[in-house]
């Protein structure tokens, strides 16, 4: 790009190089055509000075001759008067054979008629009119006088006549003698002297009268040429003039040689004109100036197409430039767009190509790295490292990938998937290293990650069930023959579904997380917890030496799962059961183990939570019995085996019958009637409690309001709620809608909760209460006294009546402390407005120790049984004993 802006001005110095260069040949041609005119001109000039000197000499010998002859017959001529007649034609015919030029010899008298002639005959015309022969006769010193040229009366020819004066001895005029030329002879031989068409050759006399020209100009001869530059040399007694003038009988200018021929009246005068002096200067002036317009024209297309292709050069060039910046732009938007470091190394180890990701990788500039050698780039053992690659590669001419370590710039350890290509030139040889390096950390850490997740929980980060099955068959192989023993202690949270079910997961989730802290703080490290799923855990245990420390184990994982948890600032209570097998009595492999353990853990459950249990054989009956109990019930409320008995409830003070809780019973076929003690748990494990409790409800108000119509007094119906009812979001709508299909007033429903329920999620049970206090619905806490409500807590309950767990009431008259906690419960109660119901009184002592304690309501079988609905009445009007 700066090589091509940078040369953007060649073109015009170019062109103004070739102008010079074309001025310069303008100039020299120019030069060499005013030097090779004025040469030619100079040439032409000297040639015709040549030439009139010639011809000066050559008339001057020709006429010499002739004049010589003359001369001879005038000094002869005294002796003629003595000749005989006809002697003198002789004697001058004798002369004129000497000079042939002549074409006559003549001798005149002094009247101007001939007298002799060489011809023989002699003419009869007369000379005495001519100028030259007056001349003659005036002039005693005439010497040779030449005519003007004359039209010849007797040769009928243009002549020019040659004459000398014939003198007597006393130098009187007797006659003249004459020769003639013919003037034709002059311009056959000046037309040999003729070189050009226009130039011009005359003989002049020296009254500068034209004798003879050539080309012929007839009508000037003898007349006298006007006044000329000729003129003025010949008054000057000049013998040779060189000039230039206009030629008065064409007008054209011509450069003249005048020569005057030696010793007689005659002039030669040659001239030539400059344009047919200059004529092979004018063609070579032509040649040159086509020369030059040919070059002009040559230069101006080379220039021309110089310049195009010089332009077109520019513009492949702009175009290769443009096309080579975009390859490398688009190469490097692609190689930049690459997230992992890419680069083009040399076979010297220099850096050609790199990406940004490179850049950021070595934590170096690109101007740092471009063209540098890895030494100059790494630190000297990466450097030496990736020479070695580079050195390999190249030797091998073959691709080479592998993985390793870096650190990057940005000091993370960093895991590269790297390959390494030869780079080869068009002519197929190695001439570098291209390199490509994938950053897969993200990618190993999460196959690690993977790994570990595929052993462990997710949510726990405790070990999961294939870890655990691995540790325990690791440890079984361990432990086979050896003393020390394996315990597999099984954990579940006792109603956690109701937490996720009112909470959310996310708080389940919360809780699982906290109690797998707690569990790992509650056992050895060389034991192993795991997570099962769901709310269920795993503890292994091993080199344990009595069934007592794993008793105390199971105790204290129950102990820590009972402390409060405080999950979103809401304080959760939850409690678990535990279930125990012991390898190898128990069994020797994990399957059995684990089913084992459950089967305890169920017998926990069955027990009534918040236990543990170990595994004893006969559970497994149990199990098979509870699998058989869960779809025969099923079963049962399909097909409507359900039924409610009634259980009347006794204001002490009156005796009067207030209430009755509805009890449910399940009418088997086979079994008769089976207790709720034995279906309710299932129920509520199975999910089955929600539609059966749903019919309690709906049937116990049917009733309700079927004994008021049988003429009944009003009294109030007890149903109990199950922690899973209380749970559904849906309970409070089941209950209302309940009290509007039965018609039943609000009033005289009477929801029983029991305290663990409650305490479960504090906030969430005093909303729905507060919900069916809203609805007129009276509420009671049922087995109160086995839970852990504080009075201040119990205060913030909607709550109309507290009912007091049988096993207290049982043992109120043999144990005083049972005694106390009744009657302090009793006080309390009275204390926040509410009333005390007794259940399980049995006796007349109960009774009325209760009735001391002031009890306001005794239930018990002291006073009724749990009744068929047709018998309440009875119970009604029979009130209480006493
Ligand atoms: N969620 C629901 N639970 C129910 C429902 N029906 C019963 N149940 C619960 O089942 C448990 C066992 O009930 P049941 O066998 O009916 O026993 C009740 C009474 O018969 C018994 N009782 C009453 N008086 C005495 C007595 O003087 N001695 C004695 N040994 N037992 C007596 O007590 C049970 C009533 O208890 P409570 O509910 O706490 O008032 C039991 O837990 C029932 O709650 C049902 O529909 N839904």
């Amino acid at each position: 790009m700066t090589l091509q802006r940078g040369i953007s001005s060649a073109p015009y110095l170019h062109a103004l190089a070739a102008a010079l260069t074309l001025l310069a040949f303008v100039a020299m041609l120019g030069l060499e055509l005013v030097s090779s005119r004025r040469h030619e001109i100079e040439r032409a000039k000297h040639e015709i000075a040549t030439q009139a000197e010639l011809l000066a000499t050559h008339v001057g010998d020709r006429l010499g001759k002739i004049d010589i002859v003359l001369s001879t017959v005038a000094r002869q001529y005294p002796l003629w008067a003595a000749w005989p007649a006809g002697q003198g034609d002789d004697e001058l015919a004798a002369h004129l054979r000497e000079i042939p030029d002549s074409q006559s010899l003549r001798v005149g008298n002094a009247q101007g008629s001939f007298i002799f002639d060489a011809s023989g005959k002699l003419s009869s015309a007369t000379v005495f009119d001519r100028d030259y022969f007056q001349r003659l006769r005036a002039d005693p010193a005439a010497g040779l006088v030449l005519s003007e040229p004359i039209f010849a009366r007797i040769t009928k020819n243009w002549v020019i006549t040659l004459s000398r004066r014939l003198a007597s001895p006393d130098g009187g005029f007797v006659g003249h003698v004459q020769a003639a030329i013919n003037a034709s002879q002059f311009e056959t031989l000046f037309s040999q002297m003729l070189k050009n068409q226009g130039d011009v050759v005359a003989l002049y006399d020296d009254g500068i009268r034209l004798v003879a020209r050539k080309p012929a100009a007839p009508e000037q001869l003898g007349k006298k040429l006007a006044a000329t530059y000729f003129e003025s040399v010949l008054a000057s007694g000049q013998t040779a003039a060189d000039y230039q003038a206009v030629s008065p009988l064409d007008g054209v200018e011509r450069h003249f040689a005048l020569r005057k021929v030696e010793g007689l009246p005659l002039s030669i005068l040659v001239g030539r004109s400059e344009p047919d002096i200059l004529q092979e200067w004018y063609v070579k002036a032509q040649v040159y100036g086509v020369s030059t317009l040919l070059l002009g024209l040559v230069l101006a297309a080379l220039l021309w197409a110089w310049q195009r292709n010089y332009r077109l050069a520019l513009r492949f060039g702009d175009a290769m430039e443009t096309a080579y910046l975009d390859s490398e732009r688009r190469a490097r938007t692609l190689l930049d767009s690459i997230p992992d470091p890419a680069w083009l190394r040399d076979c010297t180890g220099r850096f050609l190509m790199v990406n940004d990701a490179y850049l950021a990788f070595c934590g170096q500039s690109r101007a740092a790295v471009i063209g540098r050698r890895l030494e100059e780039v790494w630190p000297a053992g990466h450097a030496a490292f990736y020479r070695r690659q580079d050195s390999a590669v190249i030797a091998a001419n073959a691709e080479h990938q592998g993985v390793g370590e870096q650190t990057h710039a940005d000091g993370r350890r960093r895991t590269y998937e790297y390959v390494h290509a030869p780079l080869h030139d068009a002519a197929g040889q190695v001439i570098g290293v291209a390199g490509f390096a994938r950053d897969v950390t993200p990618r190993k850490e999460a196959e690690a990650r993977a790994d570990y997740l595929a052993e462990h929980d997710a949510l726990t980060d405790l070990p999961n069930r294939l870890l655990l099955s691995e540790n325990i068959a690791q440890t079984l192989a361990g432990a086979a023959g050896r003393e020390n023993r394996i315990a597999l202690l099984l954990l579940d949270l006792d109603h956690f579904k109701h937490i996720n079910d009112t909470l959310g997961h996310a708080i389940g989730d919360q809780l699982l997380r906290e109690l797998a802290g707690r569990l790992k703080k509650t056992v050895f490290d060389k034991d192993l917890i795991a997570r099962q799923g769901g709310d269920e855990f795993a503890i292994l245990v091993v080199d344990w030496h009595s069934v007592n420390a794993l008793a105390q184990i199971a105790q204290r994982v129950l102990d820590a799962v009972r402390q409060p948890f405080i999950i979103d600032d809401r304080e959760l209570l939850v409690t678990a059961s535990i279930g125990i097998s012991l390898y190898p009595d128990d069994g020797s492999d994990i399957d059995h183990l684990l089913r084992n353990a459950d089967v305890a853990l169920y017998a926990a459950k069955s027990a009534g939570r918040n236990a543990y249990c170990f595994f004893k054989p006969e559970m497994n009956a149990r199990v098979a019995e509870r699998v058989t109990l869960e779809s025969r019930l099923r079963k049962a409320i399909a097909e409507g085996r359900l039924l409610l008995h009634y259980q009347p409830q006794y204001e002490l003070a009156s005796g009067r019958m207030v209430g009755v809780e509805a009890l449910v019973r399940w009418q088997d076929p086979i079994e008769g009637l089976i207790s709720p003690a034995r279906f309710i748990p299932l129920a509520e494990e199975t999910g089955l409690i929600k539609p059966l409790g749903e019919w309690v409800l709906n049937e116990a108000c049917r009733q309700a309001v079927a004994w008021q119509g049988a003429g009944l007094p009003p009294f109030i119906v007890a149903v109990n709620l199950s922690a899973v009812q209380l749970a559904d979001p849906e309970i409070v709508a089941i209950v209302r809608q309940a009290l509007a299909d039965s018609g039943l007033p609000a009033a005289r429903l009477e929801l029983e909760i029991t305290e663990s329920m409650l305490l479960a999620d504090a906030e969430r049970a005093i909303a729905v209460l507060e919900d069916f206090r809203a609805m007129g619905v009276k509420l009671a806490i049922d087995d109160f006294g086995t839970g852990y409500s504080s009075f201040s807590y119990l205060k913030r309950l909607p709550l109309d009546k507290l009912k007091v767990d049988q096993s207290f009431v049982s043992d109120l008259t043999v144990d005083a402390n049972n005694a106390a906690i009744v009657e302090a419960i009793i006080a309390v109660a009275g204390k926040l407005g509410l009333r005390v119901i007794a259940e399980g009184a049995e006796t007349a002592e109960q009774v009325e120790m209760l009735r001391r304690f002031g009890c306001d309501e005794v239930q018990g079988y002291y006073f009724s049984r749990p009744l068929p609905p047709a018998e309440i009445a009875g119970a009604q009007q029979r009130g209480t004993p006493d």
